[in-house]
């Protein structure tokens, strides 16, 4: 598949501009989507204004819309913070760390007959590295383990979801969640 050239987004702007360009495609290049996020230096300064924190859970922060054809969005992990496991609705899922680290926890599709979900493998993300998944690989889970420091991950989701299934650990039974945005361009979501 075609690749534009790999190049460096000097800032969160260029890197949404990039990404604009190469979602006018239909045809995705998941390895050239995870360069040009890596490729990007996380710079606290240019997306402060998306990283809203929440006391009790992590909260997700809609940042750009990619004219329909992805979300892109800050999520903020306080201390001790963690998803349940989940998937991603059939959507490409790219997670770039901003800030802090993020243990990430794949797991097994349940079948049929299992309780306990099978765990298969888990790894420490580093500021400014991008991890992808989709369903094809499995479910994850994905936690901010320190006590004493927060993080932040820029997701790009598409096409954009805005429901997902959560899974219990030990039984593997599932829910539909629908997912909320905690700010919208930087504005705190008014309560519905
Ligand atoms: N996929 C999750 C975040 S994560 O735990 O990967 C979400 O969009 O809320
Ligand atoms: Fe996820």
């Amino acid at each position: 598949m075609e690749q534009t050239e790999v190049m460096k987004p000097e800032t969160l702007d260029d890197l949404i501009k990039v990404l604009h360009k190469i979602f006018e495609s239909d045809n995705i290049n998941v390895e050239e989507v995870q360069n040009i996020m890596e490729a990007y230096d996380s710079n606290p300064q240019e997306w402060m204004k998306f990283a809203k924190f929440d006391q009790f859970r992590y909260t997700r922060n809609l940042v750009d819309e990619g004219n329909g054809k992805f979300n892109l969005m800050i999520l903020c992990w306080g201390e001790g913070h963690g998803s349940s496991i989940h998937d991603h609705t059939d959507s490409h899922c790219f997670m770039k760390l901003l800030q802090g680290q993020l243990k990430e926890t794949l797991f097994e599709w349940p079948d049929k007959k299992t309780c306990n979900m099978v765990q298969k493998s888990q790894r420490i993300l580093q500021t400014n590295q991008c991890a992808y998944i989709n369903d094809s690989f499995g479910l994850h889970r994905v936690e901010n383990a320190s006590h004493t420091e927060c993080s932040a991950s820029l997701h790009l989701y598409s096409p954009p979801f805005n429901t997902c299934q959560t899974f219990d650990q030990r039984t593997g039974h599932k829910n539909t969640v629908k997912m909320t945005f905690w700010s919208k361009f930087g504005e705190r979501t008014p309560f519905e």
